[in-house]
């Protein structure tokens, strides 16, 4: 008989979080301490007041909408301070939730309003990733994000300050805003530049817009993972590619659903992709803005689209083959979770 999958099973499943935006994941009580210390006045003095503020609610209508949740959250994230311990509180936060591994992704532009340069800010949020993974024994790294509205400069700045944090804590570079206004095609010179440094890359593509810009990322500008890649089943040339150079899919399903990348649960294409052999990963996203957690997401999936603890497992597995981390790494990596899913008595290849 298949096991009866329990939202306290799901928990307990050693997990990856290989999708997550720092600047998407600051608890609200968090907020309110940085807000007070900073002396910015908020519209609300209690975490479930201010909440509303930082959260999409159903009726998002775009990711375009979802986005604007951001401007509420970054004022708060322009110091050392705040930036460390944001980025402590994401692995914290993962731990509660039995992720072994989580990849934190954030644009270091966007937190440079009070004065620190890029490469303080991955200095930061580094050092708050290596605080969470000595308290908590969660291993944590970091991707530095280009954003598609923000200017060729200001992205070769990332790339470059990426290229000298490489292998102190930062492991790729990623491209994220609004896709329906910026095509791929855009950036060509910045991941040309990524790759000339060897910098892994990942782009969120094949969310607001078609499969062209996934095309674009894994043919031209050399992604070897995509952030979503939903849309993907309306190219069925394109899925194939994906397919065969076996690029895996950082699906995020919950927010899929809120940015309307896909219309619904109903045309939610999980289900496909796995039995068309596309490699799976399951993401959170941003655990605030979406109110999730990456349970809710595997627990959401299991009951959606009744894939059995097994599968769960493999897109667990999925997700430690798909880490940003050096081969020696992902080999105990892979052992430990190997084990730990051994005494779940859930056993992978
Ligand atoms: O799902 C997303 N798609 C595109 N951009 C996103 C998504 N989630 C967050 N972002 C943007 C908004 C944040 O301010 C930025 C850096 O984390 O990345
Ligand atoms: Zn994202």
């Amino acid at each position: 008989m298949d096991t009866v999958i329990t939202k306290e099973l799901i928990r307990k499943l050693p997990k990856v979080d290989l999708h997550l935006h720092l600047d998407g994941c600051v608890k609200p009580e968090t907020a309110l301490e940085l807000a007070s210390t900073l002396g910015i006045p908020l519209p609300a003095s209690e975490k479930e007041l201010l909440l509303p503020y930082m959260q999409v609610t159903d009726d998002c209508g775009s990711l375009k909408e979802y986005l604007s949740k951001f401007d509420f959250t970054t004022p708060f994230l322009q110091t050392g301070d705040a930036l460390k311990r944001v980025a402590r509180e994401a692995v914290e936060q993962a731990a509660e939730h039995s992720c072994g591994y989580i990849e934190v992704r954030f644009a270091p532009q966007l937190h440079r309003k009070k004065g620190l340069s890029v490469d303080e800010t991955m200095y930061w949020v580094t050092e708050g990733l290596k605080q969470g993974e000595a308290r908590c024994g969660v291993k944590a790294r970091a991707i530095a994000i280009c954003m598609r509205n923000h200017s060729q400069q200001a992205n070769r700045e990332v790339v470059e300050a990426a290229a000298r944090f490489l292998g102190q804590g930062v492991v790729a570079v990623d491209l994220a805003g609004d896709e329906a206004s910026f095509p791929a095609e855009l950036f060509r010179d910045t991941f040309a530049l990524a790759r000339k440094h060897g910098i892994p890359i990942t782009i969120h593509a094949g969310e607001a817009a078609g499969p062209a810009n996934i095309y674009e990322a894994v043919t031209r500008l050399g992604a070897v993972r995509i952030g979503h890649g939903v849309r993907l089943q309306e190219n069925p040339e394109v899925l194939e590619i994906v397919r065969e150079r076996n690029v895996p899919l950082e699906l995020c399903p919950v927010s899929n659903i809120q940015t309307k990348a896909v219309s619904g649960w109903e045309a939610y294409p999980i289900k496909q992709y796995f039995e068309q052999g596309l490699t799976l990963t399951v993401n959170t996203d941003n655990p605030t803005v979406s109110g999730t957690t990456i349970t809710q997401e595997y627990q959401t999936i299991a009951e959606k689209f009744h894939f059995t603890l097994h599968e769960l497992a493999a897109i667990v597995m999925n997700g430690v083959d798909a880490a940003f981390l050096e081969p020696r790494e992902k080999r105990i990596l892979k052992a430990d979770f190997k084990r730990k899913l051994g005494e779940l008595q859930i056993n992978v290849l």
